[in-house]
């Protein structure tokens, strides 16, 4: 399993518990979808897995996590994108000073080399191509769309094997979502895994080929995406209705 995370906790200022018995696991190359309702955890979770909890307070008190086969608690943040943990987190926080060039060479820091940075540059633009139109302009520009493009390209400039994807359809129009959601297959074609954090559970479902749902801090169900697409385990879960304690855990 490339990454492993077990029981994670994680609190706010000691107070707010975020997560209280987190797992999650996703496969090499694989889509796992993470989600739940407002404030169950998500954007949680992905900055546990990436470094990016807030410095004031943002804390893993207790859990497992391993990514690729060493455990990664405490990591920094630069360590894990090196170790190939990208995040593009929610609202994409490009550089909007910045070029489009700039902030595609920012991502490319973390690269383990000249070789591959050039590689994953060629990657990115073949991907997007509109960012190669508008490498010249600064990010603050570009459309939401293309924000969301260069924040993911941002990100697959470090070579990633694992990109954590924080609502990447949010705020996007129709035509756009559509973009995006090719984007994350041919990334995923390529290899690299994806935890995908999405409101849209529909363009979630049809990406995944598993499904983690979280409520109040905890993993609540782990299952196939055709299986829980099909079961309408889905509705009942985010629409609030009791969750049968003794539903099964599909395989993962
Ligand atoms: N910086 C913070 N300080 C204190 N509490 C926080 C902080 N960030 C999040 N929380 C709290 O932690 C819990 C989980 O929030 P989180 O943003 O991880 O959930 P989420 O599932 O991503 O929700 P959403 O879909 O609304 O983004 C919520 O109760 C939230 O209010």
């Amino acid at each position: 399993m490339l990454l492993h995370v077990d029981s994670l906790a994680v609190t706010y200022g000691g107070a707010v518990q975020a997560l209280r018995g987190a797992s999650v696991d996703v496969p090499a190359a694989g889509v796992v979808a993470l989600l739940g309702n407002n404030g169950a955890g998500k954007t949680t979770l992905l900055r546990a897995l990436s470094g990016t909890l807030p410095l004031h307070g943002g804390r893993v008190v207790v859990g497992t996590v391993s990514f690729d086969g060493r455990s990664s608690v405490g990591m920094s943040a630069a360590t894990l994108v090196r170790a190939g943990i990208s995040h593009v987190p929610e609202g994409r926080r490009v550089f909007p000073g910045m070029t489009v060039e700039d902030n595609l060479r920012a991502g490319g820091l973390a690269a383990p080399g000249p070789r591959q940075r050039a590689q994953a540059r060629t990657r990115v633009l073949d991907l997007f191509p509109v960012l190669a139109d508008r490498r010249r302009q600064p990010a603050g520009l570009l459309s939401g769309g293309e924000q969301q493009m260069l924040a993911i390209g941002r990100a697959l400039m470090a070579c990633p094997k694992l990109l954590l994807l924080d609502e990447p359809s949010l705020g996007l129009a129709p035509l756009m979502v559509q973009r995006v959601a090719q984007a994350i297959r041919d990334i995923n074609a390529s290899g690299t895994a994806i935890a995908l954090v999405e409101q849209n559970a529909q363009m979630a479902l049809s990406l995944a080929q598993k499904v983690v749902v979280l409520d109040v801090g905890q993993t609540v169900l782990t299952g196939l995406a055709a299986e829980v697409a099909a079961g309408g385990m889905l509705e009942e879960l985010l629409l609030g209705r009791p969750v049968d304690p003794t539903t099964p855990k599909a395989a993962s």
